[in-house]
């Protein structure tokens, strides 16, 4: 009893840290240079994106549902993946992260970042010119059926109708377990209550940071996150029913820790429920 009561109060008091989340400071802190520096090639955009692109098109990849976790106000998670499935569905926790993933569907203008760069160099990723990203911005708008609010804290983190009855075939989900809970055992609880969106045997795309105890999403807007190391990351994935395919890890160059975080690492993980 005093153990469910202390979990519930540290997850709303994450919940109460996300009130005050800036999309438009966390795109420029984490998606501007240095951190997104594509004439770099040690820079960390080119690795997730390469990472993402081979994970999606290596033909262990089936079925029509991508499902995003978590996507905050970014796109970049799902540029590799809209080409391989049908239909993808976008989720957050916050509407003003859901407005700002709309307006760029509803290409409305008012974007807080152009995506422009990032579609480009996943254009290129695929063998396509660069100046294909206008094609790669018209599929990603076409595929996109919805943004949906969701709370990986609750055992159905998404509407009961939100998904088909068997699930999605894939997940991603990029930087939110560890920045949403509490402590390790919250994150593990959260990796299993979004596992219960995907059909077994389909596959999870999971990207996070590692060493990290803290993140600002705003100016003075600081987040705590759940320090993770890569045997940490293993063993939850275990424990929630998955098997892992591939871990990968990159260790932040140090012009690329610019205050906005205490991130040493970023891991990608391909996963597949078992
Ligand atoms: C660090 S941001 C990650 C955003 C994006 N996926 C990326 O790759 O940069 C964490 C996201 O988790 C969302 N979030 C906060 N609490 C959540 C919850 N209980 N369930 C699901 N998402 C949540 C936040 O609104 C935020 O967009
Ligand atoms: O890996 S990043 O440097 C990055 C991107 C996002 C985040 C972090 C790091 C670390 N803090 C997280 C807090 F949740 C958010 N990167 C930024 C440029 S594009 C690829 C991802």
């Amino acid at each position: 009893m005093m153990e469910e009561k202390g979990r519930e109060n540290g997850v709303a008091a994450m919940k109460a840290c996300y009130r005050r989340f800036d999309p438009a400071a966390y795109l420029q802190y984490n998606y501007t240079p240095p951190r997104a520096d594509f004439t770099r090639k040690d820079s960390i955009v080119p690795w997730k994106l390469a990472c993402l692109h081979r994970a999606f098109t290596e033909g262990d990849m089936s079925g029509e549902l991508l499902v995003d976790i978590g996507s905050g106000p970014t796109l970049y998670q799902v540029m590799s993946g809209c080409e391989v499935f049908s239909k993808v569905l976008l989720t957050d926790f916050l509407e003003v992260n859901r407005q700002e993933l709309r307006r760029w569907l509803q290409d409305e203008g008012q974007c807080s970042l152009d995506w422009t760069p990032y579609l480009q160099h996943v254009c290129k990723l695929e063998g396509r010119r660069p100046s294909a990203w206008t094609e790669k911005a018209a599929k990603l708008r076409q595929v996109v059926a919805d943004i949906l609010p969701i709370d990986v804290h609750c055992s159905q983190p998404l509407a009961p109708d939100a998904l088909p009855s068997v699930g999605a075939d894939c997940l991603v989900s990029c930087f939110c377990l560890e920045s949403v809970s509490p402590d390790l055992a919250a994150f593990t609880r959260a990796l299993g209550h979004i596992g219960k969106l995907l059909r077994p045997g389909g596959h999870l795309m999971l990207i996070g940071a590692l060493g990290e105890s803290y993140y600002f999403a705003g100016p003075g807007v600081r987040i705590p996150v759940v320090p993770l190391n890569e045997a940490q990351v293993c063993t939850s994935l275990k424990e929630s029913g998955y098997t892992l395919i591939r871990l990968e890890v990159y260790t932040l160059t140090q012009d690329m820790r610019v205050g906005v975080d205490d991130v040493t690492g970023v891991f990608f993980v391909k996963a597949k429920k078992d």
